[in-house]
């Protein structure tokens, strides 16, 4: 150092030209102050997933705090959703072995588990909004989202299935179809078939850029379709690689009559979220999938992580990106915790 002629102080002054960060992050109140993005619970939807029979909640092993719920169950927990302020359930059920065929045929039944739940808790709860997952799925026994040939998944049959998938539960009470299955041309079908059925007012929240990912795995334990997978889901589901076909397909499912888009999985795939909210400018989506929950929860049970802190910071971080709301196992958990 040759120079008294500069000290620290001046010389982060030059640099910064006297605008130094931290005056912000000062106080509570500061940062409050200028925080861009806030959490509410207006942003939360809550992934149920439904069983059979009464009694008590049955805990999904590999999700830590996530229960599969009678149907009763599933009416008090849209009771806690109501008095939560959150505006929205959505539904998946755990559908019995014996009730799976190659077609997935029950899920065109509008007795099965979801219609029932649909129509219970609409009666008991009006006030909250209803998704229901249109896919195949829950109910094949194959494990896919569509119907087979082979070791092939059928675009357009599958498509005329999820169509009468769809009417059946917008006929049950379902406010917000979720078409998961990342078929073809899906989104236009099922509108078109809500509407000759008469359900206008049936919103679709499209599951645009879906990837075939790893972070599924312990959702398919919880709706019991993980043994029973044959294969993956490569040739429907989106490589994980690309986000330029992630606008077209964003692109498509909207001149298709998509209300709201999704991006799924959700914390690996900000990126694409930041991207599509962007590109697009309408109601768009993220999916903290249960397997991103479940390695929250696993680092959690570790001690490794403090689960509230991260919680709502992984929450935060797709408001930042831009998503207007998030399909999140947390739900209950954090409106709790805002509501104090
Ligand atoms: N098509 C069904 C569906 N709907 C939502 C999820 C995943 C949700 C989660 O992991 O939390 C899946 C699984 C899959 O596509 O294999
Ligand atoms: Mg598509």
């Amino acid at each position: 150092m040759t120079g008294e002629r500069y000290s620290i102080t001046d010389r982060i002054d030059a640099a910064t030209g006297g605008m130094r960060m931290r005056r912000l992050r000062q106080a509570e109140w500061s940062r409050r102050l200028v925080r861009e993005k806030q959490l509410s619970t207006a942003d939360l939807i809550w992934p149920i997933f439904v069983r059979e029979g009464s009694g008590a909640p049955q805990p999904v092993e590999s999700m830590p705090g996530v229960d599969r719920l009678s149907v009763e169950g599933c009416v008090e927990a849209a009771k806690r959703a109501r008095d939560l302020d959150i505006p929205v359930i959505a539904l998946f059920p755990y559908t019995d072995p014996s009730l799976r065929d190659e077609t997935g045929s029950e899920a065109l039944n509008p007795e099965n588990l979801i219609c029932r739940a649909t129509r219970a808790i609409k009666a008991a709860v009006p006030e909250v909004g209803i998704m229901c997952d249109v896919a195949l799925d829950p109910y094949t026994s194959h494990g896919h989202d569509g119907v087979m040939a082979g070791d092939r998944i059928l675009n357009d049959e599958s498509v005329e299935v999820l169509c009468r998938q769809a009417v059946v539960q917008a006929e049950a009470g379902c406010d917000v179809i979720g078409p998961s299955d990342m078929m073809d041309g899906r989104v236009a079908c099922i509108r078109g078939a809500l509407d000759d059925a008469g359900c206008r007012d049936t919103m679709i929240m499209a599951y645009s850029a879906k990837y075939a990912s790893a972070f599924y795995g312990p959702f398919r334990d919880a709706v019991g379709s993980g043994g029973m997978l044959k294969g993956d889901k490569r040739t429907y589901q989106m490589d994980y690689a690309n986000s330029d076909e992630a606008v077209r397909e964003a692109a498509q499912d909207l001149a298709e009559g998509a209300d709201m888009i999704m991006v799924k999985p959700g914390l690996p795939y900000l990126d694409v979220l930041a991207r599509l909210a962007r590109e697009f400018g309408v109601p768009t989506f993220a999916y903290q999938t249960s397997g991103e929950y479940s390695m929250i929860m696993a680092a959690v049970r570790n001690g490794w992580l403090d689960g509230d802190k991260a919680m709502v910071e992984t929450l935060t971080a797709y408001k930042r990106a831009g998503a207007s709301g998030i399909l999140t196992y947390f739900s209950p958990k954090v409106a709790e915790m805002m509501r104090g």
